[in-house]
């Protein structure tokens, strides 16, 4: 049976102070993902997916409730011990790619384990291998300003992976690329999660993305909604995905 790698209890998030106008952003929210399984997140504007990735991914805190990533309860994590957790435990792909533009590609995907102190030769295969796997051998010295946004988001996803996390956390990835460049990128996600076991958990408004997940999670109002997993074809699991967010505007 496989682990999970995270597990998430009872989770509460209220913006606002005591006795003044609060928000329950979060209502005590439970669910499990399994080591290398691919999750979807979804529901209506406003309805609690960006702040269940914040929480997450440790940069905003619960009000109430326990997070296990890995084995490990990040919610009883001092600050400096979670910045450390999330650098060697987490993977991070946005939308706007967040690349640095002074450094090459290589240096980019590099970063995460340059600033873990890992020494130069040992950062070399790990780089080479994972940009194998993306397909961007061929521009690791390019800078990104002369590389396309589909390149991007291949570098982004890179050095998302580079020091194998246990997790990536995914955010519209596909957000600011043409369809054939968000096509490409979610089945080479989907590869990376298939056959190369990485665990990810994607927040998406976009439906095709999503399809390439094995489940989505739909929350509406802070709380779980519905459940789906894919059982067939992607273009039905999209189907389905369509019929699910056809309740939320009907
Ligand atoms: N810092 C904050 N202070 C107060 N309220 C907030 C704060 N951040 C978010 N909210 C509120 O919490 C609710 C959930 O917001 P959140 O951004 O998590 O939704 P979302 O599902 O990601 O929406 P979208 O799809 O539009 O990005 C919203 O009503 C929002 O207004």
């Amino acid at each position: 049976m496989s682990k999970p790698v995270l597990q998430v209890k009872n989770l509460h998030k209220i913006y606002g102070k005591k006795n003044q106008n609060q928000y329950h952003a979060l209502d005590h929210v439970s669910f499990t993902i399994n080591e290398g399984e691919f999750v979807g997140i979804m529901g209506p504007s406003g309805a609690g997916k960006t702040t269940l990735l914040n929480v997450i991914s440790t940069l905003d805190d619960a009000s109430e409730g326990t997070i296990e990533i890995a084995g490990t309860n990040i919610t009883s994590m001092k600050q400096n011990q979670l910045a450390d957790f999330r650098s060697e435990q987490l993977g991070f792909i946005f939308q706007d790619f967040n690349l640095l533009e002074n450094l090459t590609v290589y240096e980019n995907i590099a970063l995460p384990l340059s600033l873990q102190g890992v020494s130069s030769k040992k950062i070399k295969p790990n780089v080479e291998k994972v940009a194998q796997r993306l397909g961007i051998e061929s521009i690791l010295k390019k800078y990104p300003v002369t590389i396309s946004g589909g390149q991007k988001q291949r570098v982004a996803a890179a050095r998302a992976l580079v020091h194998e996390p246990a997790m990536i956390l995914a955010d519209e990835p596909t957000g600011a690329l043409d369809s054939k460049n968000a096509k490409s990128l979610m089945e080479t996600i989907m590869d990376l999660n298939e056959n190369h076991d990485v665990s990810i958990m994607l927040v998406t408004h976009d439906p095709l993305s999503a399809s390439y997940c094995q489940r989505i999670m739909f929350i509406q109002d802070g709380k779980l909604y519905k459940e789906i997993n894919r059982n067939s074809t992607r273009e039905v699991f999209h189907q389905q995905i369509l019929n699910v967010l056809a309740e939320f505007s009907g």
